[in-house]
């Protein structure tokens, strides 16, 4: 690595020198002594079943014997004619498709969709179902602009944009025109895209505008084992547009096209889905074999008690020891990369000289677009690119290159306590089915090796799949999605899991002290207004206020400044330094007037390195808040918010903004000096890292609280009891 890259290093990431004090990596693990293979081999090798390269079997089960209209190829449709005659730029394309083990099944595919309403596609990985299934059903004259396009829906942006990228690379047209994506804040699409590539959010956006999906004529729901929140209204969305559309006319007294659902996944449990969506009409199951290459799986031969540890001397063994390709390291959020990151270019600097060089890719959830897709990007020559990942890494996507998956066996999980109204981020195990799909990530082009950090013993005791988001989160985006939709009956609303009680009588609560919905639990104006916000209701709240208050230009960038983990660096070895050179940016009026002073500061100081270093200011997440200021100034312009302001320093009237949002998060000091939430009446306290910390104030407001030790206030700003009562009120009428 140059010095000045190096340097870059040392400087963006902090917390970095600490965490490799921490991290003590053990002697008789060191990366150096891997020459004598039989003292190093921590993993017992356990060969993984080969893909036999047998034959894709035919269709499997069948539900219903109900015979429904079918739907005829449309060959004499022109884009069928264009498509077949389109440019292929490359045929070395056409031959990897044709060996694709779907390929064999296409037939099988469109006949099937001609069928039934509904189909299932168990394809096992690397089966080709992402890239191939939309492409099929176009070249069959099934999906044409004049029938309707087909949607492809993933539940991360990354592999929407990457599996746009490659299809419209195989279809020979460039990415936007046959071939686009639709994420959020980016739309690569034209009128004449026939596939569209986009998040479940994004499709569940479209809805609102067109609720029988009328755009599309084929709707595929992609990785739907992984039952995000959005994916498990989609569900339940598509089914009721596609059963609509069967049922009614349009305008000119005329059937809908029917609405052709596929649901797809290498994991899921087909036969649930298939009695899920078989309500109304029936449903096929195809299964596709894999075309995986062979993977190794070494499991750890001990449970190991710091997983960071364990991927660093693993990471480094490999290099070490291992022919070239690239590694993929899965860990469980953005600061373990961040140090795990810095480590691995530490150690890079001392390689030997006849070494690969060792290059560095992050790719997590609030890294921009353009940096999460740079991972795609082919290491340099002499260098080995290692990938730092979190479970976005996990599914739907191909990072060529790659041969080597260290699998730490941990994700994030994010949990909701609707009785006391706390979110928790928990690190835990990941499921089987994620571990399975994490090691697929190494063999798509080649043989490849998986390392678990864990016991097979470990992974034979977890969990087969993670339990759905909808029975676990903070429901109030979708349930306001939900209203905005005409669906009043929230409780008895179609789910494929439902929801707790709980869960949905606090996000009804919460969506009606917003004011989002009414008495009656119907949606309000506002509430409309805010569903277009693709936003979380609270913020999309903070933004409509902040028109009326004319702070929008400082609404909007404390919701950016919220919306990354920590601007501020804390080393544990630094932590009186980092304080101290905190103490600068302190406002009394708490924490988000401090963010607010550091953005100034930063951007006064035009994002110098060497200031953010000196400052203990995390450089990569504030030019994440200048992007997400970026979009949200489009997004308000768009809504016709203007994004001026004119409340000069009136710090006040910032806050009572975000009281309109926050509302529900604020506590009062009681005479015992402890504070007692508005809402739940729960005893809560000032997290350390805030500003505000042991402070007594008569009122405070918060974005967060957090179980640790106790539960604690996050984001914490002083505010006045009378604010509550007077002035948040009188805003949301
Ligand atoms: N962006 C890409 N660059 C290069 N090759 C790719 C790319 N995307 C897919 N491929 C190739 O196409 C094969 C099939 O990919 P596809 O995503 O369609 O499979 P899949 O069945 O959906 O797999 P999974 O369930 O694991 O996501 C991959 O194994 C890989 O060899």
């Amino acid at each position: 690595m140059n010095t000045s890259r190096k340097r870059e290093h040392e400087k963006d990431v902090d917390e970095l020198e600490q965490s490799k004090k921490n991290l003590k990596i053990a002697n008789n693990k060191g990366i150096h002594k891997k020459k004598d293979k039989s003292k190093t081999n921590n993993y017992k090798q356990i060969p993984q079943k080969k893909n036999d390269n047998k034959q894709p079997s035919k269709k499997l089960d069948s539900f219903s014997n109900r015979k429904i209209p079918q739907e005829k190829p449309d060959n004499n449709d022109d884009s069928f004619k264009k498509n077949s005659k389109r440019n292929i730029t490359d045929s070395n394309l056409i031959e990897f498709r044709k060996e694709l083990p779907i390929w064999q099944e296409r037939s099988n595919l469109v006949q099937a969709l001609i069928e039934n309403d509904t189909i299932i596609i168990m394809g096992e990985m690397g089966s080709g179902k992402s890239t191939q299934t939309p492409q099929f059903l176009v070249e069959a004259g099934l999906v044409t602009l004049k029938k309707g396009i087909i949607a492809i829906s993933q539940p991360r942006r990354v592999a929407a944009i990457s599996l746009a990228s490659r299809v419209s690379q195989e279809f020979g047209t460039k990415l936007g025109q046959k071939v686009g994506y639709s994420v959020r804040f980016d739309d690569k699409t034209s009128h004449s895209t026939l596939m569209k590539y986009l998040t479940d959010g994004m499709l569940l956006r479209e809805l609102l505008s067109d609720p029988l999906l009328l755009k599309y004529s084929k709707v595929i729901l992609d990785e739907a084992h992984e039952r995000t929140m959005r994916t498990d209204i989609l569900f339940a969305m598509v089914k009721k547009a596609q059963e609509t559309r069967k049922n009614s006319f349009n305008q000119k007294d005329k059937k809908y096209e029917p609405l052709k659902i596929i649901i797809m996944s290498a994991t899921l449990d087909a036969t649930r889905f298939a009695k899920y969506f078989n309500t109304w009409y029936s449903s096929i199951i195809l299964k596709i074999p894999g075309r995986q290459f062979p993977v190794t799986i070494n499991y750890a031969s001990e449970p190991q008690s710091d997983y960071l540890d364990a991927a660093l001397t693993t990471t480094m063994q490999i290099h070490m020891d291992q022919p070239k390709g690239d590694i993929l390291v899965f860990l469980p959020g953005q600061e373990d990369i961040e140090i795990l990151e810095k480590l691995i270019n530490d150690y890079g600097t001392s390689l030997p000289p006849d070494k690969l060089k060792v290059i560095t890719c992050l790719l997590f959830a609030a890294l921009p677009t353009e940096q999460q897709t740079k991972v795609f990007n082919f290491a340099p020559p002499g260098t080995r690119k290692i990938i730092l990942a979190t479970n976005i890494a996990e599914t739907s996507i191909t990072i060529r290159g790659v041969r080597y998956v260290v699998d730490t066996g941990k994700c994030k999980i994010r949990k909701f306590n609707a009785k006391i109204g706390m979110e928790s981020l928990s690190i835990e195990n990941v499921s089987k089915n994620s571990a399975d799909q994490r090691l697929g990530r190494a063999g798509r082009e080649a043989p490849g090796i998986c390392y678990r950090l864990f016991t097979e013993d470990e992974y034979n005791k977890m969990e087969r799949n993670t339990e759905p988001e909808i029975k676990r989160c903070n429901l109030s985006s979708v349930i306001l999605l939900l209203k905005a939709l005409d669906i009043d009956d929230v409780l008895g609303f179609d789910y494929m899991d439902p929801p707790s009680r709980t869960l949905l009588k606090k996000a009804l609560e919460h969506l009606y002290i917003l004011k989002a919905l009414n008495n009656q639990g119907k949606i309000t104006e506002l509430g409309k207004k805010m569903a277009e916000f693709p936003l979380e209701p609270s913020y999309a709240r903070v933004l409509i206020a902040s028109q009326e208050l004319s702070c929008t230009r400082e609404a909007i960038e404390i919701v950016s400044l919220l919306s990354v983990d920590s601007i501020f660096f804390s080393p544990q070895d630094q932590r009186e330094y980092a304080s101290d050179a905190k103490k600068k940016f302190m406002s009394p009026f708490g924490d988000l007037i401090t963010f607010l002073n550091v953005l100034r500061s930063y951007e006064a100081q035009k994002g110098n390195s060497e200031w953010c270093y000196q400052n203990f200011i995390n450089r990569r997440n504030m030019k994440h808040v200048i992007d997400v200021r970026k979009q949200l100034i489009q997004l308000c312009t768009r809504m016709g918010i203007p994004t001026n302001s004119s409340c000069g320093n009136e710090y006040e009237i910032v806050l009572k903004c975000m009281l309109c949002g926050f509302f529900r998060n604020s506590a009062i000091l009681q005479p015992t000096n402890n504070y007692r939430t508005v809402f739940s009446n729960q005893s809560v306290n000032i997290h350390p890292s805030s500003t505000l910390f042991n402070k007594k104030l008569e009122a405070v407001m918060y974005t967060e609280l957090v179980l640790t030790t106790r539960p604690y206030m996050k984001n914490v700003s002083a505010i006045q009891s009378n604010w509550l009562y007077d002035t948040a009120p009188n805003i949301q009428q």
